[in-house]
């Protein structure tokens, strides 16, 4: 097999545009195109849809963006063919946020390259479990997985490129799992860290508020999901 395959084909579940809801770059105007499948298996995660690639879920490109709502169909394209859909979506975004699933299972180089060369910024979101391939433009958004069912550790690398770390929190336990990985992993000087409540329940909200304060770190609370857009 060649080391650098060209024309390299990404499983893509849906690309929409909307407002970034998470992180350092809430609020800004996105096109997300989110990748299909992810071993990890968090039980609260909010797009279980993707976790599996079934062959018999394979539709052609033009369904995909035609998705009204979340299924687990998802279409090939390479990075040429989705800069196409998105010059002929005319969306008006410059940012543009690869998720999945588990979107550094793939080699997303030549993705990245080709979405750079057309003019968009590129940011990752990822659970920092496989090894990243993007490019050195890339924002990569970490948001690390500890002790989740698939069994997967987090990357020291991974947490060493991370632009931005965003936890997800429900209870004390992962304010302490979260330190532990800290400390053993340390992201570079000036990294921001963020918590995310999980699934808006108003407790993980409110620990996640208490200790932003306590430690000066940043609260990200899904916007989209409080202005019920995509
Ligand atoms: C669906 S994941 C996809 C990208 C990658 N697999 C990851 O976990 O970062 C995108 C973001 O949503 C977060 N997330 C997923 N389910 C959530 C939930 N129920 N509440 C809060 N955040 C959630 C993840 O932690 C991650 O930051
Ligand atoms: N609006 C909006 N912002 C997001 N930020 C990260 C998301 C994701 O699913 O990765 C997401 C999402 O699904 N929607
Ligand atoms: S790693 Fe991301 S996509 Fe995979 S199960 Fe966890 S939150 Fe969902
Ligand atoms: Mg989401």
């Amino acid at each position: 097999m060649l080391e650098n395959p060209i024309n390299t084909l990404y499983p893509i579940n849906e690309v929409f545009q909307t407002i970034q809801g998470e992180g350092i770059y809430t609020g800004v105007p996105a096109i997300f195109v989110r990748l299909q499948g992810c071993p990890v298996g968090c039980p609260w995660c909010d797009t279980q849809h993707t976790w599996e690639q079934h062959a018999k879920d394979e539709v052609a490109l033009s369904e995909i963006t035609e998705k009204t709502a979340p299924t687990a169909q998802w279409a090939n394209a390479s990075a040429n063919e989705l800069v196409m859909l998105l010059k002929r979506k005319g969306y008006t975004a410059t940012h543009i946020v690869i998720t999945g699933g588990e979107p550094a299972m793939y080699d997303l180089t030549e993705l990245g390259i080709a979405l750079e060369q057309a003019g968009f910024k590129l940011q990752i979101e990822t659970s920092g479990t496989f090894p990243l391939r993007v490019t050195d433009g890339t924002w990569v958004t970490v948001s690390p997985k500890l002790d989740m069912p698939g069994g997967y550790l987090v990357r020291p690398d991974c947490m060493k490129r991370a632009d931005e770390i965003k936890y997800p929190v429900a209870m004390q336990k992962h304010i302490d799992q979260l330190d532990k990985l800290l400390a053993s992993c340390p992201p570079r000087d000036g990294v921001s860290i963020g918590l995310q409540p999980i699934s808006q329940r108003p407790r993980a909200t409110e620990l996640a508020m208490k200790v932003c304060i306590e430690r000066n770190w940043r609260l990200s609370v899904q916007l989209h999901k409080y202005l019920n857009i995509e």
